[in-house]
């Protein structure tokens, strides 16, 4: 069972290559995380240029090597001529996978039409395992990943799975359940119900707050693989409570940047613009929350590096 983080890349709007090294160190280290998400939401990777998502994943490629076991590039992007540049430059460099997401200006009506704009990404890097990233709510492209899995293999080979970032939990579990033949993995992006995710065989998870409760997470799945399920429902359910309650605050990528300069200490920048920085109450808020939880003691929280 693997958790991967969604790291975020900017400092005064620019990306901040020197922070991956360190960064790469911290996730192994302090959170057991061995599994990295490269460009995807919390990474801002649409926010950045074709150039910055190439030197980003480069950066993780080098530092990461020998450290990490697995890094998957996300490589979605408006333009398909776009996505297959990136698609080839993530097997340029070695990545151990490719995920897309749908486009989403001119979206795909259906879902054949969907199939073939992913088809032609996955084509560009033909030996990469090839990972389906649904996240309706903010692509707000809506065909079922269910729906969507049916027979794709034979219209992309490479394809291994899919990254689940929807609340809808009938059509996940339909995907697990109409294709249990074959090897696909199911990595859930939604952290405050994984619990129920891994019930109905999610095989891995995708997702912002492993950034930062990646320890917790690992303790929650492993109470899961020793079957005791009231341990692994006591993690879960304090981890919804950290997320209920920033999401009450307003919670989003901006936010996660905030909470992961605090708990890492490694500065991770302000967003770029559309986003705005965090607050300060939403900071103060958060970290009285984690410790109030007992998620990290106070001396572990470092927020000397957050810029006001
Ligand atoms: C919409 C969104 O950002 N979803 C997050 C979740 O991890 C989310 O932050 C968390 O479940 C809190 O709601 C992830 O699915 C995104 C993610 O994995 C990524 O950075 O690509």
């Amino acid at each position: 069972m693997n958790v991967m983080a969604g790291p975020l890349l900017s400092s005064s709007r620019e990306i901040n290559l020197s922070v991956i090294g360190r960064y790469v160190d911290y996730l192994v280290e302090e959170q057991g995380v061995k599994n990295i998400f490269v460009n995807g939401t919390t990474g801002e990777g649409l926010s950045l240029s074709i150039s910055e998502r190439r030197q980003v994943a480069e950066e993780w490629m080098t530092k990461g090597r020998n450290k990490l076991d697995q890094i998957v590039i996300h490589v979605g992007a408006l333009s398909l001529k776009e996505s297959q540049e990136l698609a080839r430059h993530a097997a340029e460099i070695g990545a151990d996978g490719i995920a897309v997401i749908a486009p989403f200006f001119l979206k795909p009506w259906n879902k054949d039409v969907l199939i073939n704009f992913l088809k032609e990404v996955a084509a560009a890097a033909p030996a990469l395992p090839f990972y389906y990233y649904h996240i309706p709510a903010l692509t707000g492209v809506k065909i079922r990943a269910e729906e969507l899995l049916d027979g794709i293999q034979e219209k992309i080979p490479t394809f291994q799975g899919l990254k689940f970032s929807d609340t809808d939990l009938l059509d996940f579990g339909q995907c697990v359940d109409q294709n249990r033949e074959q090897q696909f993995a199911f990595l859930f992006g939604v952290d405050e119900q994984l619990l129920s995710a891994l019930v109905m065989g999610a095989t891995g998870a995708v997702g912002s707050t492993y950034n930062y409760l990646g320890k917790k997470t690992n303790q929650m799945l492993e109470a899961f693989e020793q079957k005791d399920f009231s341990s692994a429902l006591n993690h879960q359910f304090c981890i919804q409570r950290f997320i209920n309650f920033v999401l009450k605050l307003g919670f989003g990528v901006s936010q996660t940047k905030a909470i992961m300069t605090l708990v890492s200490g490694i500065p991770m920048g302000p967003p770029r613009p559309p986003l705005q920085r965090a607050s300060r109450e939403f900071i103060d808020e958060a970290k009285a929350r984690l410790e109030s939880l007992d998620f990290l003691s106070s001396t572990d929280l470092k927020d000397g590096n957050l810029e006001s």
